[in-house]
């Protein structure tokens, strides 16, 4: 018995919620079979904040609305450059007060939709240092009141000129580290596996291959 945690019922499977149909896509070819989840298109409001404080609000949301338990994640692409830099004196505060709005405001989807993948190379014309991550926090709220569990999966990479099919966020823009290609230019399969979502579901799946859930299907949900 010892080691075993105790099972926890859940009264219907965990809804994956997002309003963004590549993520789902993604999600559904990196869990397969391995995590039971139905899935649900909301598009929650752009919140503003740290990524990990978003994703939990994201999954507090979602788990009221569906009334039951819920998976959702924030992802954010995240700049070195515009986080490094030295804090010296009371103008350099400033400076850095300003990019760490950017910074929030970056990850916005409607910051990408505006600026676009020339904006966000342009973001980074007075840096050398054209390196990034791109980071996914997954948020598991058991149920409305819970307080959600985070799992956290990075990539780093750099920021290049465009390339490759503009069908998903800045995937054109971004090379991980270790390949010549972008994640836009990429097979899926390749990008899911090494990705921050790839990383962040990997720890999900051990997740839920430890806990003890129950799921208590009565048809009823
Ligand atoms: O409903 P949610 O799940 O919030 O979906 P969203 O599209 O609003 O997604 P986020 O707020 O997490 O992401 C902010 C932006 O990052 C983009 N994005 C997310 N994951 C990405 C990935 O793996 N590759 C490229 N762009 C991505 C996404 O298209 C948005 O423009
Ligand atoms: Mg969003």
């Amino acid at each position: 018995m010892a080691g075993t945690p105790a099972v926890r019922m859940l009264p219907k499977a965990v809804t994956f919620v997002t309003g963004n149909a590549k993520k789902l896509e993604e999600v559904r070819a990196i869990l397969g079979t391995s995590v039971p989840f139905q899935s649900l298109k909301l598009d929650p409001p752009e919140l503003q904040g740290e990524p990990e404080d978003i994703s939990k609000e994201k999954a507090r949301m979602a788990a009221s609305k569906v009334n039951g338990p819920v998976l959702v994640e924030d992802t954010c692409l995240c700049f070195n450059a515009l986080k490094g830099l030295p804090v010296f004196n009371g103008f350099a505060n400033l400076f850095v007060l300003c990019l760490e709005i950017l910074h929030i405001w970056m990850n916005r989807k409607w910051f990408l939709e505006k600026i676009g993948h020339e904006g966000l190379n342009n973001l980074l014309k007075a840096y050398e240092d054209k390196s990034a991550y791109a980071m996914c926090i997954f948020s598991l709220a058991l149920g409305p009141g819970e307080e959600p569990i985070t799992f956290v999966g990075k990539t780093p990479g750099i920021i290049v000129p465009a390339r490759g099919p503009s069908d998903f966020g800045w995937d054109p823009v971004f090379q991980p580290d270790g390949f010549e290609q972008t994640y836009a230019e990429m097979p899926k399969s390749v990008k899911n596996q090494i990705s921050h979502r790839g990383r962040a579901l990997a720890l999900v799946k051990e997740h839920f291959a430890s806990a003890n859930y129950t799921i208590q299907n009565d048809g009823s949900a």
